[in-house]
């Protein structure tokens, strides 16, 4: 069967928890990165993601990629297509999730679309229009303090009004609660109002099975993996995607294993704090890295200890740490200096022989995979919620987990190799 849903995802971890979604619903998915050359092989599936990586670059490099991305997938045969973003909302002052948003709409043809990154399977809801992560309103999470994102306002109607020059609505709760045909009605009645991004609400999985539902004409859907919970049902009932099984398996891959980590989340310093009982670990320090150093000392660290099972590297720090070494250099620059180190210590460890990594952080998996020259990845099973474990394509495949920053349990470093081929 032909190519069904396309999806343009704004970081790597965000394109591996999607294709985790539709591989858990039966889709035999493929994850890409960045839009590929038409020449490149590509195995067949029932959905394809695009991992780019434009969730903090300035927003009309991210409308670039994500068009050229859009444009691989049209030709390749797609019949609707899914812009990922985070669960969290993540975005900067300037977008990017509006203005990429609006330009898929405009070379769709189309004048709708929803934006929904809820995700009740780790605690992300919505009601209201405003995002809880647990029982908190995200405001008032560490999302607060993230060191490229920082999110401060809770209410998405209002945070993505702030990104596009086009009206902004509710679908809400009770909408939802009545089924797709109620919410399709007020998708109309939005479209009426001039609205062209909906947030609708949603506290648990059978909303976004409802979403879906009411969503299956919609040639854009935008918004976490949950909002793809509903969609494969949709091809089934028009007979175009069969009840597979087996849609996650993975050939084994031998080799050395190490961690990398650059997500200051909180989940992230909980699983450094954890794996540190058990393993080697050696900490980055960005002032170091500043002055040219660092990266050269933990791959030699690293090296004289990879025989022995897999050694943690990491940058990760508490957010007064964070503050502080981006108030002397800079945020970006501060993020993108640890970025080239985790690049260089990945490429390193490669060298050494470590075939099995797995990298915490959806901006560092981002640096990483790209520094690896990794063009795609197979998804396999799930290791915890919202992460996979993966096989590189491609000459010389890597058993790769790619971590949200947020994601996993205190436990997930060293579980990931157990549920790694
Ligand atoms: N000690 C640190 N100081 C400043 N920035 C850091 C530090 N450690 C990591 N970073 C940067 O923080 C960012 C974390 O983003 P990311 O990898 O996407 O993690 P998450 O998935 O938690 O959002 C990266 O750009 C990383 O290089
Ligand atoms: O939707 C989510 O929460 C994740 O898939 C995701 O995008 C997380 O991004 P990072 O926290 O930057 O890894």
């Amino acid at each position: 069967m032909s190519l069904l849903l396309g999806c343009i995802a704004d970081d790597f971890t965000g394109a591996t928890d999607l294709c985790n979604t539709l591989v858990r619903r039966g889709m035999r998915t493929i994850q890409l990165i960045d839009a590929p050359p038409a020449d490149l092989p590509v195995p067949e599936a029932d959905a394809i993601t695009i991992a780019l990586k434009s969730r903090t670059c300035p927003p009309e490099e991210a409308v670039r990629l994500s068009l050229q991305s859009l444009e691989w997938l049209r030709r390749a045969g797609a019949r609707q297509f899914l812009f990922k973003y985070c669960s969290t909302f993540d975005s900067t002052a300037k977008g990017n999730i509006g203005p990429v948003a609006d330009a898929l709409l405009d070379a769709l043809g189309s004048d709708f679309t929803i934006a929904c990154p809820a995700f009740p399977e780790t605690g992300r809801t919505i009601y209201m229009g405003h995002l809880f992560v647990g029982e908190s309103l995200l405001s008032d999470t560490h999302m607060r303090h993230h060191p490229l994102t920082p999110m401060t306002d809770s209410n998405l109607v209002r945070v993505l009004a702030q990104q596009t020059p086009h009206k902004t609505g509710l679908v809400s709760c009770p909408t939802v609660a009545a089924g797709a045909e109620a919410v399709r009605r007020r998708f109309a009645e939005l479209r009426r109002e001039g609205v062209r991004h909906a947030v609708p609400d949603a506290v648990e999985d059978a909303h976004l099975e409802t979403l879906g539902e009411a969503c299956a004409d919609l040639k854009l859907i935008t918004g976490g993996s949950g909002i793809a919970l509903g969609l494969p049902a949709n091809f089934r009932r028009q007979g175009l995607l069969a009840d597979a099984t087996g849609a996650d398996a993975l050939a084994a891959i031998e080799g050395l294993e190490a961690v990398l980590a650059g997500s200051c989340s909180a989940a992230t310093l909980g699983q450094i704090e954890e794996m540190a009982k058990h393993r080697p670990a050696f900490r980055l320090d960005p002032a170091r890295l500043a002055e040219g150093r660092g990266a050269a000392d933990a791959l030699a660290w690293a090296r004289e200890r990879l025989a022995n099972g897999p050694p943690l590297i990491y940058a990760s720090a508490p957010p007064e740490e964070v503050k502080a070494v981006q108030a002397r250099l800079g945020r970006e620059a501060a993020g993108e200096l640890v970025e080239r180190a985790m690049a260089e210590i990945a490429r390193g460890l490669v060298e050494a022989g470590v075939r099995r990594l797995v990298v915490a952080g959806g901006e560092t998996s981002g640096a990483v995979v790209q520094a690896l020259g990794v063009k795609g990845l197979r998804i396999g099973p799930q290791i915890d919620p919202g992460v996979p474990a993966t096989v590189s394509i491609g000459e010389r495949p890597l058993a790769l987990a790619l971590k949200s920053g947020n994601f996993g349990a205190r436990d997930f470093f060293l579980k990931a190799f157990e549920v790694m081929p």
